[in-house]
């Protein structure tokens, strides 16, 4: 009773405010009998009530500590009762902070947008967000690759640039003492129920507020076992799609439902879904929750991090995905012939990517480059008709790199610091390396590294039929990486053979990727297509030069040397190649050590080049900053 008087005064602060919690609660009755709508509706409301408002609550309460990054907030402070219920609150009027200049705002933007404006201070921006990452890895709690750097740095450089946000994703719990990396973690006193697979599964949320980033990690028994994020020694897990299908149904539900710092982030939201593991959100938003009133003023952006993976999996699974049957062709993907199994193989799926790429209200990917790469046959992956579409919707904003955590001139991992004033560590962390490794120590040879999955995309195959001609220079090589099984075979068959000259680290080790970046000259990457990739930026800000299959991302940002520009001084700061054949990659790097060895004043240019190019989150943060806008601006995609 107390609860609904409560709602009454709210009501007759803000009108909005009781709309929001509604539309809350009757997202409930979709799929699931009264009795539990019921039930579920009125802790909704109350989760609600405690935040004030749905939709753009206060950034901050005074209970954590953190600071108030807006005077949008309804609410001063909330009055409680001796069990911790809320029974009152202080209003406060409602500020018009949010009628900002679109025009100026728009224009900042834009020039940001530009080029020339790279290592220029970046303002901050006037209009924040309430912003959900939802991602199947974040660094440091879990990563396989680049998506989990990517996820566990841009929230923090939007957190730092005023907005609320939050990132969601599995609580992994693989049974070691890697575990304890969710040390920091409480868990919440809230449980979801999720529809989906023919039955009610329930979640837990475990939270940690940590560089101003809410870190939420979804619990279910299907993320604790052993292996990585999706597999383990004897493949894919094959419940991938259930998996990932109740991260996505639970990340709809944490802004309604969480009172981080006392607040939920509510309906007005912007949802940031990365690859196929995050892409039925936007599916959700527009088929369970828009048709019920809830999420209408959200927006959701996908982000394609590498569009090989697209979350494919027999038709007949649809039913289990807790959608409405009406909104099936979303999600359906017919295979072309050529790429069916067999004669009987109808090629009929569901394909959560596509899923994404027809729903969401902007489409993302990891650099200019690649953005346009799949919009092509080539690099499209069978979704390049579906992505050209949507041009006017799709960009590229390449990625930053956390520039703490690699930082030469204070990286924990390495033998010894050094920067782009004094380079003299980077021989030492060379030694240190050669002797860790059991290579002769010889700090003149060209020292050429590669790090990264074993994967086809890397372009592995390359390094294979080119290993004999090159470990006739002198020359040395080192390689870590984990994944296809034949690969690792064959580094340490490799190794073996040249003794003296190679190394293979079959494994997936954070540390020993810092010193292979620091102790090498050279890093090699002749990936077959490449979003973005994040080594070669770590690489340049090591001193280490980039020798890179002129391919996305690494078109974009490793510019060849050219000893001529610059009145003679020279510019690049790597080597590109094209095509992706043995010759052409032997003969970049046969330019990149004829320079190491000859051309000293050269290669230090380089070096220095690469240390000082401006590779931080924050211009690519203003970049998104800039979709941001533009998504707000239409209405919702699909409403
Ligand atoms: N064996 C190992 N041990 C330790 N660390 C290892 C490792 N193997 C890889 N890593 C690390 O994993 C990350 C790999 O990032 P990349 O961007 O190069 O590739 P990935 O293909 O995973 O990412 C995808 O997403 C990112 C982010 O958008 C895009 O840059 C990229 O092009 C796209 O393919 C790096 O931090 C690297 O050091």
């Amino acid at each position: 009773m107390e609860r609904l008087e409560l709602a009454q005064v709210l009501l007759c602060a803000n009108s909005t405010v009781i709309k929001g919690n509604l539309r809350a609660t009757r997202q409930f009755v979709f799929n699931s009998p009264l009795k539990r709508t019921c039930r579920n509706g009125s802790l909704r409301l109350r989760s609600s009530l405690a935040s004030g408002k749905i939709g753009d609550g206060p950034s901050s309460s005074e209970d954590d500590g953190r600071e108030r990054k807006s005077e949008r907030a309804l609410i001063l402070t909330k009055e409680t009762d001796a069990s911790g219920l809320p029974i009152g609150f202080h209003l406060i009027p409602h500020s018009e902070e949010e009628t900002t200049d679109r025009e100026e705002q728009s224009e900042r933007m834009q020039n940001e947008e530009s080029e020339d404006a790279e290592g220029e201070e970046k303002a901050q921006p006037r209009v924040t967000h309430n912003i959900v990452f939802v991602t199947s890895e974040a660094s440091p709690y879990s990563k396989t690759g680049g998506l989990g750097d990517v996820c566990g740095s841009l929230p923090i450089a939007l957190a730092a640039r005023g907005h609320r946000v939050m990132v969601v994703s599995p609580r992994y719990q693989r049974g070691t003492s890697e575990d304890s990396i969710y040390s920091g973690t409480v868990e919440l006193d809230q449980r979801s129920k999720i529809y989906c697979f023919g039955g009610v599964h329930e979640v837990g949320f475990f939270h940690e507020y940590r560089k101003g980033v809410d870190w939420v990690f979804v619990d279910h028994p299907s993320y604790r076992r052993p292996g990585n994020p999706y597999g383990d020694n004897y493949g894919a897990f094959g419940d991938n799609q259930y998996r990932f299908t109740l991260l996505c149904h639970t990340a709809c539900e944490a802004p309604l439902v969480l009172p981080l710092g006392g607040f939920t982030y509510g309906e007005k939201c912007l949802f940031l879904v990365n690859d196929w593991h995050a892409s039925l959100v936007p599916v959700l938003l527009a088929a369970k929750y828009r048709a019920h009133g809830v999420y209408k003023d959200s927006r959701c952006i996908l982000v394609i991090h590498n569009i090989a993976h697209q979350g494919v999996e027999p038709l007949i699974t649809y039913g289990n995905l807790g959608l409405p049957p009406e909104w099936r062709g979303a999600l359906e993907w017919v295979f072309p012939n050529w790429a069916r199994a067999h004669a009987l193989d109808t090629g009929e799926t569901v394909n959560f990517l596509k899923g994404a790429i027809v729903t969401a209200d902007r489409i993302l990917t990891v650099s200019k480059g690649y953005s346009w790469e799949i919009t092509t046959s080539e690099g499209g992956y069978g979704l390049h008709e579906l992505l050209s579409s949507r041009k006017s919707v799709l960009y590229g904003i390449t990625n930053g790199i956390d520039v703490a955590e690699w930082d030469p001139s204070s990286d924990e991992h390495i033998a010894c610091h050094y920067s782009a004033d004094d380079f003299s560590g980077k021989v030492q962390c060379k030694i240190s390396l050669q002797k860790e490794l059991g290579l002769p120590v010889r700090p003149d040879c060209p020292l050429i590294g590669f790090i990264g999955r074993l994967d086809y995309q890397k372009g592995i195959d390359q390094i294979r039929l080119a290993i004999p001609e090159l470990m006739e220079d002198d020359v040395q090589f080192i390689m870590l990486g984990s994944g296809n099984p034949d690969y690792e075979d064959w580094m340490r068959a490799t190794e073996s053979t040249y003794r003296d000259k190679f190394r293979g680290w079959v494994g997936f080790n954070i540390p020993v990727s810092h010193i292979i970046t620091a102790g090498c000259d050279i890093l090699l990457m002749p990936s077959a297509f490449e979003p973005c990739g994040l080594n070669q930026l770590y690489a340049m800000r090591y001193g280490t030069i980039p020798v890179v299959h002129e391919t996305g991302g690494l078109r974009d940002t490793v510019q060849t040397f050219n000893p001529y520009a610059g009145g003679g001084k020279g510019d690049g700061t790597g080597w590109t190649f094209s095509p992706l054949t043995k010759a052409s990659m032997l003969g970049a790097l046969r330019c990149a050590m004829v320079t190491y060895r000859e051309h000293k004043s050269s290669w230090v240019g380089l070096m220095r080049r690469g240390m000082t190019r401006d590779s931080t989150w924050d211009s690519a943060a203003a970049k998104y900053e800039q979709v941001f806008e533009w998504a707000f601006i239409d209405p919702p995609y699909v409403s």
